[in-house]
């Protein structure tokens, strides 16, 4: 019997310890470009290592899934860092796990706020890119290099992640 996780809100405090939350959200920063923009500065860093190893841009653009979804799932990338920056308002499902033992522990699942992005720290893990809307657009700051930057953990029973409301 697959054992159910709910959705919560995501927020800096609750996500600080898998990564960060990128938002355009109170006081900027700096105001540039004659006054017309607010600069809400250095949000996250890319954390890249590895020779020869260096950050990029991507996108993606992912299918959309539905609640209750069926984690059965999660990875980490050891040499770099994550970040997921949608490109329309649409909230999306973050899920991340603590790490023990080199195993992926209890599942947690959040839902964004419209524009909010994440930074998911290396080694964190999580799961894949998980749309809640079509177009499922999004830019991508991750590694790009040599090496195996991927470990996938499957779930010998997979989790439902269902919505709180
Ligand atoms: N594979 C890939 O580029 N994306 C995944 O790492 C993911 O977290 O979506
Ligand atoms: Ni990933």
């Amino acid at each position: 019997m697959s054992e159910t996780i709910f959705t919560q809100p995501l927020t800096a405090d609750l996500f600080a310890p898998f990564g960060d939350v990128l938002e355009a959200a109170g006081t900027p920063d700096k105001i540039i470009n004659q006054g017309k923009c607010g600069r809400y500065h250095d949000l996250a860093a890319p954390d890249i290592v590895g020779d020869g190893a260096r950050a990029g841009i991507s996108l993606f653009h992912s299918e959309k899934r539905t609640l209750p979804y069926k984690l059965e799932l999660v990875e980490r990338h050891p040499l770099g860092s994550q970040a997921f920056i949608p490109m329309t308002q649409a909230p999306f499902l973050v899920i991340v796990c603590p790490d023990e033992n080199g195993r992926p522990g209890r599942p947690l699942a959040f839902t964004t706020a419209p524009g909010q992005g994440i930074n998911l720290h290396r080694g964190t893990w999580h799961g894949v890119l998980t749309p809640l809307a079509d177009p499922g657009l999004f830019a991508v700051v991750d590694r790009i290099g040599d090496g195996d930057n991927l470990e996938e953990f499957w779930f010998d029973e997979p989790f439902l992640v269902a919505g709180s409301t």
